[in-house]
């Protein structure tokens, strides 16, 4: 396609591929690329690949229909495939032509007489061989096409062709025993719609748990109208919108969204956005359905029955405990239909456990057959709605739309001016009732801004009482283990959620947790008890418990929020609205907008600004929080922006800095730990600590899970890792433990399979914390570090990228994931990943461009690829038959411009 696009010879307009060739311009090259859209349906590459005109080509190693594979486990070994091209007829036919289209160089093509156009062999009955000559320098894929062209003697025929499929696999022993379990067969989505139901409830999980802070301001269930749903499915926004009944509502809700956000219409406006996002939500999770499932009785509790989902662990869909699953026997069909409510007990990698009722389990008989219908979680909607109604109520109106100017204090500067500055001026309350920002790139030392604030007011007054929240629960750990270092652990609480896993809780954490042994759950403790504490560390959507628990308005003197920039604003209203006096609390918010942000699901909501977080409009839309259009500079009561990086080193650093940061990040980060691996033997180029291992990898998907992996590129890890091992405390370099190195993958099942390599490579166990070594996606590292990071990109093939985007996955088209991602090792930076996919992303492109200019591109070699240029004009030479595929020919010369999809 790429190539009919560059010879002007087709177009593609919403979505459909146009085809401009006119009936007797039938171009090889447009058959070729016809050939291959079709190919892609399956319809026509059986005959592409049969033996036809007489002629038959076997292979050596036997090809399978149509492809020859092969397997080496070790390089720069010879492997020759041959190619047995037999005349099988009773005439003479020529062998005009043969080539391979690829993109790797990786083998030469032999044969005895040299066949090309101008010199093609005449071939008689018997037989001909092709010889590919393989020699693989690297681990990973190689695919590659050969394409056979005959053109029989007889005056006027045309020529045909046939074509093979061939794959050079090399890999280790590693590689062959992480690959798929299972051929990937997803599941098939089937709708279904019970109309009349009778429900049968399930048991929940907090049956077991006695929470002892009461709930004594309950929450609503804030519904939205029916209406909204008409609208927002059919084109909420269109003018031309079929939905004329409510014309009076309809107006009015585009009025509110149209109208900027003030106080007035807060708390209306807000409630709509979230309806919206709601309703997108429930649209969005039908997509999981599951049809025809079995269920199993768990082995260790008898009373809950297992369900695999595939995905469950990169919320494909989100499920978490205490969630309500809908299912049904699929032999139901006589409404009304019995729906058996499960309740989710455990969430583990693929699957998950359900409490349901006595009825069900009674009639449960293995190999039962079941329908499964999620729900969406309407908890964190509805706190967030309580919470911009208590905004309104409690007259917040001075914190989200800040115009006061209080007292300036002047101070003093130490080893970093402006973190001095901020901690200063939080303790000193100088920006109430308007929040004080601290925003600036990565390892600015926002985190750090925030502990040492903490830790200053609890001094300066020790009966402060602080609220430390964050988006999500890692960056709540890491806040929390921060603090724990400079104040006394016995005074700072983590707060967690019933449905936490304890198995993701950091062990030093726990101790200081709610974590309940007898009741073996998380459970909040009374109210009076929690007030005892100075620091209490959750995240925003927990901190609604304590809104429910009815703490006194104005208890907490300080609410701090970290990475404030990765939630919505409603979602960080549940940190203050009802908790934070507006007139003597202080609200601290801390974040980088470039870093990850919030993730929305309805556009309409997105368009109207939902997906914009409490930090990015303060900063964007209120002159507190802007430069002086005079001075230039911020007024540093509201905002205190940092850039002095004490993270990474300068080569890590370049390219986000140039690319969203206008190269105003300092470097100043200690010289003896930047500069700990840049003498490591291992680095392409001795002084730059990046280093890109380009891998011809495959992503590839088993059983029924949706998630990718590729084994090329865990090899490559763990490659790396043995050297980092071996290298550590020798020749200059520090001692390196574990947990001093992070693997950052962007999909659930590489971060599985990258687990399961670290457990069975038994050099690695040499690490006695091995434990440690956190194996995670960008979210789960977010505001954290590592001396080493590695990242393993894990995508090969174009045509999973758009699939990326919709789903809001993976590492291209997302600059903010690329961002926080390249921004997490302090000394040295691998980055494993296809290099020709990979710069198909411009910034992607930037940063491999910047290795190879560096010279810190290292593994396949990018000169062995074959430019565009060069398959664009081996295309344009090849000839598909017009009599073998007669119904291309058919549809060209139909019109000019030919619509196949
Ligand atoms: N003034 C300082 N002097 C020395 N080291 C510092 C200073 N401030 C922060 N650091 C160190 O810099 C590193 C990054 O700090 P921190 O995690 O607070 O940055 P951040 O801005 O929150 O990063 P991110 O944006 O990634 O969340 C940490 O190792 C921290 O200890």
């Amino acid at each position: 396609l790429f190539a009919l696009q560059k010879f002007n010879k087709a177009h593609i307009k919403q979505g459909k591929i146009y085809i401009n060739a006119r009936p007797q311009v039938t171009n090889a090259l447009t058959y070729w690329s016809v050939a291959l859209e079709l190919c892609h349906e399956g319809i026509t590459w059986k005959r592409l690949t049969a033996d036809k005109g007489g002629i038959e080509i076997t292979t050596d190693p036997v090809s399978m229909g149509g492809k020859v594979q092969f397997t080496v486990d070790r390089l720069r070994e010879l492997f020759v495939i041959r190619f047995h091209i037999v005349n099988k007829g009773t005439d003479c036919i020529h062998f005009t032509y043969y080539t391979a289209l690829h993109r790797i160089r990786c083998f030469t093509l032999e044969d005895d007489r040299r066949v090309t156009r101008a010199c093609p062999l005449f071939l008689c009955p018997g037989d001909y061989e092709v010889m590919v000559r393989y020699t693989l320098n690297h681990y990973g894929y190689f695919p590659a096409m050969m394409y056979f062209e005959f053109c029989p003697e007889c005056p006027g025929s045309v020529p045909f062709c046939i074509v093979r499929e061939m794959e050079a696999i090399a890999r280790t022993p590693l590689a062959a025993e992480l690959g798929p379990v299972a051929p990937y067969k997803p599941f098939q989505v089937v709708t279904y719609k019970p109309v009349e139901t009778v429900v049968v409830e399930g048991v929940p999980p907090e049956n077991s748990l006695v929470q002892h802070l009461k709930t004594a301001v309950k929450l609503r269930d804030y519904k939205y109208p029916h209406y909204l749903k008409e609208l927002a499915v059919v084109h909420f926004m269109s003018m031309h919108s079929s939905l004329t009944q409510r014309p009076c509502l309809c107006c009015a809700s585009r009025n509110l969204l149209s109208c900027s956000l003030k106080m007035k219409n807060y708390s209306h406006r807000f409630h709509l956005l979230l309806h919206l996002e709601e309703i997108q939500m429930e649209v969005d999770i039908r997509k999981y359905d599951l049809h025809n499932q079995t269920m199993a009785p768990d082995q260790s509790n008898r009373k809950l029955l297992t369900l695999r989902v595939p995905g469950v662990a990169e919320n494909r869909p989100s499920v978490l405990r205490g969630d309500c699953l809908r299912v049904s026997k699929s032999e139901d069909t006589v409404q009304p239909i019995t729906v058996y409510n499960g309740y989710v007990h455990k969430v583990e990698l693929d699957r998950v456990k359900l409490g349901f009722s006595k009825k069900l389990l009674q009639a449960f008989i293995s190999n039962m057959k079941f329908n499964v219908e999620f729900t969406i979680n309407h908890f964190p909607l509805k706190l967030q709605h309580r919470a911009v109604d208590m905004a309104v109520k409690h007259q917040l109106g001075e914190v989200l739309f800040p115009s006061a100017l209080a007292h300036y204090i002047k101070l003093t500067l130490e080893n970093n001016p402006e973190q001095h500055a901020a901690v200063q001026r939080i303790v000193a309350g100088s920006s109430k009732p308007a929040p004080h920002l601290v925003f600036g790139p990565p390892g600015t030392g926002k985190t750090i801004t925030l502990v040492e604030a903490m830790k200053q007011v609890s001094r300066a007054d020790p009966s402060a009482h602080i609220l430390a929240c964050a988006p999500s629960n890692s960056a709540c750990d890491l806040l929390c283990e921060r603090l724990m270092v400079h104040i006394d652990p016995h005074r700072v609480y983590r707060m967690y959620a019933g449905s936490r896993d304890i198995s993701s809780v950091p062990k030093n954490l726990l101790k200081y947790s709610n974590w309940d042994e007898r009741q073996d759950g998380f459970v909040f403790p009374e109210r009076e008890t929690l007030m005892k504490y100075e620091i209490i560390v959750t995240t925003m959507i927990t901190a609604g418990r304590l809104v429910s628990g009815e703490f006194p308005l104005g208890h907490f003197t300080h609410v701090f929020v970290d990475e404030g920039g990765q939630a919505v604003e409603p979602e960080c209203l549940i940190a203050i609205a009802g908790l934070l006096n507006p007139e003597q609390g202080q609200f601290v918010l801390a974040g980088d907008p470039k870093q990850l942000g919030p993730i929305i699901r309805s556009p309409h909501a997105q368009q109207h600004g939902l997906g914009l977080s409490l930090l990015e409009r303060l900063m964007t839309s209120n002159t507190l929080y802007q430069k002086s259009t005079e001075s230039g500079h911020f007024d540093t009561r509201f905002v205190t922006k940092l850039l002095r990086n004490y993270r990474s080193h300068p080569a890590i650093l370049k390219i986000p800095n140039r690319l969203f940061y206008e190269n105003e990040l300092q470097v100043f980060a200690d010289q003896w730990d930047r500069e700990a691996y840049c003498n490591w033997e291992h680095l392409p180029k001795k002084g730059f600590p990046v280093i890109f291992h380009g891998v011809m990898g495959k992503d590839e998907r088993e059983a029924n899970s949706p998630s990718f992996f590729n084994v090329s590129e865990i090899e490559v890890l763990v490659d790396y890792l043995t050297k980092l091992m071996e290298t550590q405390g020798k020749k200059g370099l520090p001692k390196l433990s574990a947990k001093d190195i992070g693997i950052i993958a962007p999909y659930r099942k590489q971060v599985e399979k990258i687990q399961k390599a670290l457990k069975s490579v038994s050099a690695l166990s040499r690490w006695s914390d091995l434990k440690e070594l956190k194996v995670g996606s960008v979210e789960e590292f977010q505001g954290q570090e590592r001396k080493v990071i590695m990242i393993s990109t894990v995508r090969s093939s174009v045509n999973y990228i758009k699939m990326d985007k919709d789903f809001n996955i993976g590492f291209l088209s997302n600059e903010k994931r690329f961002n926080v991602a390249l921004t997490r090792a302090r000394s040295l930076l691998i980055v494993v990943g296809n290099p020709v996919i990979l710069s198909k992303d411009p910034t992607w492109e930037k940063f491999i461009s910047y290795c190879v200019e560096e010279k810190g591109y290292t593994g396949f070699d990018l000169k062995d690829t074959e430019d565009e240029d060069n398959v664009v004009s081996k295309l344009a030479t090849l000839k598909i038959s017009v009599d073998t595929d007669s119904e291309w020919a058919d549809k060209l010369s139909e019109t000019d411009a030919n619509c196949f999809k």
